[in-house]
């Protein structure tokens, strides 16, 4: 299904219509991996070699245009994907004092409506969705003994265990969500074995930054009820960049738009079109390097595929070269009943560190943007300290960890160098985490 049903149009007399009039993106790049998968199921190396260097290219043009893609030829079951969105129904179907004994803490169990608010800035309330977090059911690496108080901090707050619903409430949800878990996480790794390639590193470059395989991973299971009245004071889902590296979504309901850059919206729209698009002015933040002037645009549900986008993290490492896109949830379809949506967001170690890479340093880069002469992130951060930054903004009861992370990350400001057509240095300050 492309863009949204006809029935939203009686919709649209109560909701903001600007947030329904946008364009649906059916160009969105499309990486079709199974080739790869082939040559890693078979062990050729040969073949790996090549399906490596047929997508590197690819995978480039979409993370420097976009930084959202498609991918297909994944070979995760159909039957094992259903069977998620039907356990996840049935989840949220359970009444809220049933699903909240899951809740442990951020990050991890139960969380419910309007808990979470994704653009603090522009939304009055929280985002009107519910939510389940899972991570991974193996045992988490413990802390190593000189692990930062920071690192500590993060461990608890984060990345608790998850705590399950008795078999008997929701029998096999445990099964089949950690079977989903595996599969998407595997198919995780694929897929940044690849944008490795494209930041010109080796494919181990992410699987080097996890030392327990399978541990940096996190299933979201969301439900978004209609909301047919939405204005953009508050959305379903607000407007956000993922914070870590990646994040693999499966949906088989629209609501996700995207924030394209003027650029984009320039090669992939008609110039009629590009005239009736609503400009967002929006205050752009975070490490997503959005502009005003660009369009929010409608993604797909294209079945068989997963929605990839990138997160700040690979937008540091490149310089911003790579995008992490703006992004946001509208559900305003009665119709469509309530939206599903399964993502599954993928960081590397706390203790990681985020310094822009060389191939991707303005002027000498042989990635860079010959355009691009600004080094937009002079200071590495670990993927910890931004991880702590931007929770503590969106989960607004966290005046704790919001305290610890200033006081535990001594420098949260760092001095940005912008160089003039004339040469001319001037320094900027920014926040550490944006
Ligand atoms: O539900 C969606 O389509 C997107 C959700 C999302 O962007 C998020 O949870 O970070
Ligand atoms: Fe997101």
């Amino acid at each position: 299904m492309l863009g949204i049903s006809s029935s939203a149009a009686a919709a649209a007399v109560a909701a903001d219509a600007s947030l329904l009039h946008v364009p649906t993106f059916t160009d969105i790049p499309i990486l079709n991996v199974s080739a790869l998968i082939d040559a890693k199921a078979s062990d050729d190396s040969a073949a790996y070699a090549k399906a490596i260097a047929d997508l590197t290219m690819a995978m480039y043009d979409a993370s420097k245009s976009v930084g959202f893609f498609l991918v297909s030829g994944h070979g995760i079951d159909t039957a094992l994907i259903d069977d998620m969105f039907a356990m996840a129904r049935r989840f949220f179907a359970l009444p809220v004092d049933v699903k909240k004994t899951t809740s442990v803490s951020h990050n991890r169990g139960y969380m419910a409506l309007g808990e979470e608010n994704l653009n603090s800035d522009a939304q009055y309330d929280g985002d009107i969705k519910e939510a389940l977090d899972i991570g991974p059911e193996k045992e988490d690496a413990p802390l190593p003994d000189d692990a930062s108080e920071l690192d500590r901090l993060l461990a608890y707050r984060l990345r608790q265990r998850n705590r399950w619903l008795s078999d008997d409430v929701l029998p096999g949800f445990k099964q089949v969500s950690m079977k989903y878990y595996d599969k998407v996480n595997e198919l995780a790794e694929i897929v940044l074995e690849v944008l490795a390639s494209a930041m010109g590193q080796s494919t181990a470059f992410f699987s080097d930054r996890v030392k327990v395989p399978g541990t940096m991973g996190q299933l979201r299971m969301v439900r978004y009820p209609a909301a047919p009245g939405m204005q953009s004071s508050r959305l379903s889902c607000g407007a956000h960049s993922d914070y870590g590296c990646i994040t693999l979504l499966a949906a088989d309901t629209p609501g996700l738009q995207i924030y394209l850059s003027p650029e984009v919206v320039k090669r992939h729209f008609p110039a009629r079109a590009c005239s009736d698009l609503q400009a967002h002015h929006e205050s752009i933040k975070y490490a997503s390097g959005g502009q005003p002037g660009g369009s929010w645009a409608w993604v797909p549900v294209v079945p068989g595929t997963f929605i990839v986008n990138l997160g700040d993290m690979i937008s540091r490492w490149t310089n911003r070269t790579f995008k992490s896109t703006l992004h946001r949830v509208v559900h305003v379809d009665t119709d469509l009943g309530d939206r599903i949506s399964l993502p599954f967001f993928v960081d590397c170690d706390f203790d990681t560190e985020i310094r822009v890479l060389p191939a991707f340093l303005p002027g000498s880069g042989k990635l860079s943007d010959p355009k691009e002469h600004v080094l937009h992130f002079p200071k590495p951060i670990t993927m910890g300290q931004h991880l702590a930054l931007m929770f503590s903004s969106t989960f607004p009861e966290l005046p704790a960890v919001r305290k610890e992370t200033q006081r535990l990350t001594p420098s949260p400001v760092v001095h940005v160098t912008l160089r003039d057509e004339d040469g001319q240095e001037h320094e900027l300050a920014e926040s550490a985490g944006a």
